[in-house]
């Protein structure tokens, strides 16, 4: 598949498969494509030419969508709700009990103690523990997280890690975009791209 912005070909003729149960992770240098093949993978940007076969995770748009769980660049959370409201609104829109849903989240990424607080309150790691949560909150077949440990210290990483790892073993397909080679480390499978090609 390629990805053209104008004169710019940010992917060109990428072709990788992603598993399910298993955390792939995609490396490269700045602007080497790594988001833009996110977004491609999530349905929210189209490539120029060619497609994706998101397979059992459905054929349309709307089919992925419902099963996508996505974390991105900018930390989606409304500031004037509450972290528990934004966790709680993400569970009813996915058709999720909203106290069970909250209440996991609270486990999963320990939220209690500033859930309560208007989001625009948060530092950039609580905002990034509130994303994860609230795009995690349907236990989505496709999770796509880039650059998930932005602003998280090493517990918050180590917290994030764990739920990774969770993620997969439920059987959803995980794709990360990270610059953090430790937390790379948790990849089972590695796609590298150089100037929107995979090397390897
Ligand atoms: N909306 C856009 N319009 C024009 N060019 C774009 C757009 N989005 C991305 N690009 C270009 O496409 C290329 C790939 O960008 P992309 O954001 O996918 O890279 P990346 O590997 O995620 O980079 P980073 O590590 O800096 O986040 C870059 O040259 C970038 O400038």
């Amino acid at each position: 598949m390629t990805k053209t912005y104008g004169p710019v070909r940010a992917l060109a003729n990428v072709s990788a498969r992603f598993e399910g149960g298993k955390v792939s992770v995609i490396e490269g240098a700045n602007g080497s494509g790594k988001s833009t093949l996110l977004s491609i993978l999530g349905t929210l940007a189209k490539p120029t030419l060619g497609d994706v076969d998101h397979g059992e995770l459905g054929k349309t748009r709307a089919d992925v969508r419902a099963v996508l769980g996505w974390v991105g660049h900018e930390t989606l959370a409304y500031g004037d709700l509450s972290g528990r409201e934004n966790v709680v609104l993400a569970a009813r829109l996915r058709g999720i009990d909203p106290e069970r849903g909250w209440q996991r989240a609270c486990e999963r990424f320990e939220l209690a103690s500033f859930g309560e607080r208007p989001v625009r309150t948060y530092s950039r790691g609580q905002r990034q523990r509130i994303a994860v949560a609230k795009a995690l909150v349907h236990a989505p077949q496709l999770v796509l997280l880039d650059e998930p440990t932005a602003g998280l210290d090493v517990r918050s990483t180590e917290r994030l890690t764990r739920v990774v790892r969770e993620e997969a073993d439920r059987g959803a397909v995980v794709i990360l975009v990270t610059h953090d080679p430790s937390f790379a480390q948790i990849g089972d499978a590695h796609v590298r791209l150089e100037r929107g090609r995979v090397v390897a």
